[in-house]
């Protein structure tokens, strides 16, 4: 079973794919990762007129082993490095592989990110498409960075996260959108076990429905 999990930025998509992966005894990819990783390691060209040949070929050396220090891929710096690498449609050709390989694992996968349930695993068995309120985000991204001791100014982090959410959606090689096959869930309202009571149930139904029962 694939199971597709994508939505903006701090909706919770990690949390419930973590969750459903953990349920489900499947493995997880946080896609998000894979260009956090080619942000950082183009950090030093960001102003320079050859980023975006820099990104690149990150992207087409990028290997797992660069995937492992979490504090820095996931810092709210690395994820606006991230969003400009995004736009370059050759670096998401570069990633594309890695993602489809990951998906082939012969039982099964779950993937987060923008573009999974559109571009990287159209034919997923469950699409999710998360959803929340942009000032909720806010506050779970900023309370997720000050419990690793970041000092958080909100009235920037919010700014930052429209902006990224914007950069995303109007990527002309995003595949951004909500899938027409996609249940949408808007986690605004919901803690994180009630969401992922919530995903569990939307697969486990949609699952019944496609073996007829
Ligand atoms: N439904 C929820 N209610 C409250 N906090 C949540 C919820 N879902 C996720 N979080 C918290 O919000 C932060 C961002 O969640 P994460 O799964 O990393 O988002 P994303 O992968 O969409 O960026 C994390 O600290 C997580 O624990
Ligand atoms: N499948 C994906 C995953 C991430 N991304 C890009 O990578 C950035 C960081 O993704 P992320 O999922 O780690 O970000 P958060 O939603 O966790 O804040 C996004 O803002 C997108 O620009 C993408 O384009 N396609």
């Amino acid at each position: 079973m694939i199971i597709a999990v994508d939505g903006p930025a701090a909706s919770g998509k990690g949390t419930l794919a973590t969750g459903l992966a953990r349920h489900y005894g499947l493995p997880h990819l946080d896609t998000g990762l894979l260009y956090r990783a080619v942000g950082l390691a183009v950090a030093t060209y960001m102003d320079s007129t050859m980023f975006e040949a820099a990104a690149i070929a990150a992207a087409r050396a990028l290997d797992a082993t660069q995937l492992g220090d979490i504090e820095a891929l996931t810092s709210a710096e690395t994820g606006v490095l991230a969003s400009k690498v995004a736009v370059i449609a050759d670096v998401r050709k570069a990633l594309f592989d890695f993602q489809r390989q990951f998906a082939q694992n012969p039982v099964g996968a779950v993937l987060d990110g923008r573009d999974i349930g559109t571009v990287i695993c159209p034919d997923a068995d469950v699409k999710l498409f998360i959803r929340a309120d942009s000032k909720a985000r806010m506050e779970r991204r900023a309370r997720q960075l000050e419990k690793r001791g970041a000092v958080v100014d909100r009235y920037a982090l919010y700014h930052q996260i429209e902006e990224r959410d914007a950069r995303d959606m109007l990527n002309p090689h995003g595949g951004f959108y909500q899938a027409q096959d996609a249940h949408l869930l808007d986690t605004t309202l919901l803690d994180i076990e009630a969401a992922l009571r919530a995903a569990i149930a939307i697969v486990d139904r949609t699952m019944a429905l496609k073996a007829g029962g």
